[in-house]
This record gives C-alpha cells, structure tokens and sequence, in this order.
C-alpha cells in the first residue's frame, strides 16, 4: 500500500538522514510524461520509501537553494532514482534534465486565501482577459500547489503567458481552489531575468505561428481519416525547425525525445537498434511525445551513394521505428523530422515509403513582418535605447534566416561591450559603468549590418575575380 513505511524502509530514511550525500530523496531528473504543470511522478516504490502517499504535496529543491512546491504521483513501472517534473518546475528548480534535485513532505501547506500573480509578457498584445482566459481555467478544480517567486506558464491555443508568483497568503506557498482570490492587476514584469528559462516556448520563435499551428491542428483533428502524426520540417539552416519541436513539447506538456540522424549513421547496427527502441519504449511511457528526428536525410537511403551494409540495415531500422510508432495504439506519440537537405531525399523515397509525413516547409522569412516578429524575440532581453529600430533593421536584413538576425542582434551587443571597453581603456581610473549605459544602439546594429555587407561584398568580388 502506498505510504505503508516498512521497518527497513524506516531505517534507510534515517541512515539517509545522517550520510546526506546517499540521501533517499536525491533523485534524477527526467522530463514529465503528464502535461500538468504542478506534477511530479515518482516510482510506487520511492513513494513508500519516502514515506509520502500518492497526491502528497511537496516541496522540491533545485539549484541555489530554488525551491517549489509539487503533487506526487506514483507510477508503479518508473525507475527508483529518478523524478519526472515538467518543464515549468524544472524553471523553478533552475535544473535541467539529468541534475539532481530533492523533495521533502510539505506539511504546513493551507488552502490559499490570496495569492498575487503578475503576468511577464507584454499584456497589451495579450488577447482576451487575463483572469478569464488565462488565471481561471489554469487554476480551475485542480487544487494547484504554488509558491512565492514561481514562474509558470499558462497555453491557451498557441498563445502562452508567463506570469510569476508574487506573494501568497498564508506565505510562501498554498494550495489554489475556488476559495483563493486571484490578484493579478498591475505592471507587468519585465522579461528579462524571467524568461531567460531553459525553457523554449512559442514566445522564443518568430514567423512560424502559422506552421506550428498547423501541425497542432493536424495532430488534435478529430477526423482519424484527416488526424496527422508524422510531420517534415524542411527548410534552409537556422531558421527555428529545432526550435519548434522543442516549443512544443514544452508547450504541450509533452515528453521530447530527440534522436540524430547523422549520429544514428556512424553507429554500430546494434547500437543504432538500441537508440530506436529506447526511443519508442520512452515514447511509449509518456501520455504524450514528440519524438523528433533531426537531420532526418542522414538516415534515409539512395541520397547516400556510398551506402553500406550497415546503413542500409539502420535505414531499415528506422522505417521498422516508424512503422511501429505510427502503429494504431500510438495516437498519443508525434514524430518531427527535420531536414534542410530535402531536395537531396529522392522523391520517390519519400513518396513510396514515408507518405504518411506530412511536410511543412520552415524557410526563410521573406516577410518583414515574420523578420520584426523575430527581431523582436531576440532583442526581448536586451537593453535597448530608444532609437533602435527594429523596422528599419528588418527591412535590412531581408534573405536572413532567424539564427543570423539572433547572431546579428548578439554582434550589437558585443559591439557595445566592445565600445564601453575602449572608452574605459582611455580613462585612467576604472569607473562602475551602470547596465543601462550599456543599452545597445541603432548605431550598433549599423555597425554590424554595415560588416555583413562588406564581407559579402569581399566574397562576392573574390568569386568574380
Ligand atoms: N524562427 C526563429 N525565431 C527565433 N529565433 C530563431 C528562429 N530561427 C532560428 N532562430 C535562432 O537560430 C538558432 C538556430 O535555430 P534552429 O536550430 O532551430 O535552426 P534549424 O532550422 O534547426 O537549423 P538546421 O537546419 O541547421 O538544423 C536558434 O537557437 C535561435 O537563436
């Protein structure tokens, strides 16, 4: 019975208690299988062993002492060391998967009679009413536990808000029900040391609303006969098709389990083998996975002349993963493969034996409009001055994909560094120079655009000579 504490049990957790370093309740994180923000899944066997019960409400503890507080929930075939958090307390905690955290039994957590919440992006491009939209439905039935200083995230359609903890009563951590008063009013938080999370979301991507969109209606269609599991990224370099099955994942509550093609190749058969089924038993343990597949066009055959025996047989153990993971049972698994070597993948490859991908192509943003959306994302959290304009600079960069107007943006602000460095060389004493004199300037990005264009020009005069 879960919670029943055996004499043995007992004296691990004491021995635990003494040798901290062997302590019962260190464990590994892993990425969460259910898509609930507050829950934490631990092994029946690890529950027991700690003591605590199922739907227990805990207190986590991550790095530098960051703590928050989580629902347990026990899963009788998980693994003993290990913890499954979603990406949300993973924030909280500043872990990433793999780190270490540990829980202990909240025992003084009371229903809230207050909390105070304030959202972290800009509200005013915010649709709909916070409460309504976004506060009540999140906290809705569900006797979330939360704690002062959270960050969480709350997805409605493909529109996600961030907004942290700011003070609760009793403090610093209750339980929300439909008694607690939610007071969400007031200036919105800046972004900048709160959306630094490790965690991608559709808040980092530019220009690819509508394609992330599309793969989510595909997966959710209702209609079996229109319903799409399999999807192809395909597009130039650096322009977000890695981001976006991460995005979604974290978004979606999903478990993302990445696989590389090119690495997959230079693997033994056995070894290649191992990864796949791995892949599928993970995906299989999750109530919801992305299983994406990056430099897909490594793994497929005929665009490899040189094609040896060994990779024919891992092209044929990827199409086998495939089959099996599009089996019936497997509604709850989506694949993402992603290519910018889709003209090399003969089409009757594609077409014979992978027709049940759906392909989207992820290119570059020709729009000025997606190229401000993405400019926007990566300048968020930069310290700007007040001439900066993101307008002109987009006009400016058309033919970029988003990894080089992201490099571009970075150049900026290592051109300011660059320039405060060589003002404080020329001083003879070393002064404090505040963070907002550091604010990148349109002369910055000026500077960097006018370098691009005189290396492409440099290049372009090599290869005509
Ligand atoms: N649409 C975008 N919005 C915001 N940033 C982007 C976008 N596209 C690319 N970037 C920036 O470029 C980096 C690389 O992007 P990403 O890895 O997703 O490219 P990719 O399409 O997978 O490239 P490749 O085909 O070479 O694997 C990102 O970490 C991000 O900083």
């Amino acid at each position: 019975m879960a919670g029943s504490v055996n004499s043995t049990d007992e004296h691990r957790a004491l021995e635990a208690i003494l040798y901290r370093k062997n302590r019962l309740n260190r464990l590994i994180i892993h990425q969460a299988v259910t898509n609930d923000n507050s829950v934490a899944t631990l092994s029946s066997n690890k529950i027991a062993q700690l003591g605590l019960n199922s739907n227990d409400v805990v207190i986590l503890i991550g790095k530098k002492c960051c703590e928050t507080v989580g629902i347990i929930l026990a899963d009788a075939e998980y693994t003993d060391d290990r913890i499954r958090v979603s990406p949300i307390i993973k924030n909280n905690l500043r872990v990433r998967a793999g780190e270490v955290i540990s829980i202990q039994k909240c025992t003084d957590i009371a229903v809230g009679k207050h909390i105070y919440v304030l959202p972290i992006n800009n509200v005013q491009t915010i649709p709909g009413n916070l409460h309504e939209v976004y506060l009540q439905p999140y906290f809705n039935e569900v006797r979330r536990p939360i704690r002062t200083g959270d960050v969480f995230t709350v997805c409605v359609d493909t529109r996600s808000v961030h907004f942290k903890v700011i003070g609760t009563e009793p403090s610093p951590h209750c339980i929300v029900t439909s008694d607690t008063v939610i007071h969400y009013r007031g200036d919105p938080i800046k972004p900048e040391v709160e959306v630094s999370l490790d965690v991608i979301s559709y808040d980092d991507i530019g220009g690819v609303t509508q394609q992330i969109k599309q793969i989510k209606e595909k997966f959710d269609d209702n209609d079996a006969r229109n319903r799409q599991r399999s999807f192809l990224l395909w597009g130039e370099p650096g322009t977000g098709k890695t981001l976006i099955p991460h995005a979604m994942a974290n978004q979606m509550g999903a478990q993302l389990i990445s696989i590389n093609g090119l690495e997959i190749m230079s693997k033994s058969t056995v070894d290649a083998n191992k990864t796949f089924t791995n892949a599928f038993l993970e995906a299989q343990a999750a109530s919801l996975a992305i299983i994406f597949i990056d430099e897909f066009d490594a793994l497929l055959p005929i665009i490899r002349q040189t094609q040896n025996e060994n990779e024919q047989h891992i092209t044929d153990l990827l199409l086998t993963f495939l089959r099996n993971v599009n089996g019936r049972l497997h509604r709850y698994i989506m694949v993402i493969a992603a290519t910018n070597r889709y003209q090399s993948i003969r089409p009757y490859i594609f077409h014979h034996t992978l027709t049940n991908f759906k392909k989207i192509y992820i290119g570059i943003h020709n729009d000025t409009a997606d190229r401000l959306e993405i400019l926007a994302k990566c300048t968020r959290n930069m310290v700007l001055t007040k001439d900066v304009d993101h307008v002109k600079i987009a006009n400016e960069t058309f033919g970029y994909a988003g990894a080089e107007l992201a490099l571009l943006c970075s150049e900026a602000a290592l051109r300011r560094i660059q320039e405060e460095m060589n003002v404080l060389e020329s001083q003879e004493e070393t002064k404090y120079v505040e963070t907002d004199s550091l604010a990148v300037a349109q002369s910055n990005f000026d500077f960097v655009l006018d370098q691009i264009k005189q290396t492409s020009l440099n290049r372009l005069s090599r290869n005509s000579n």
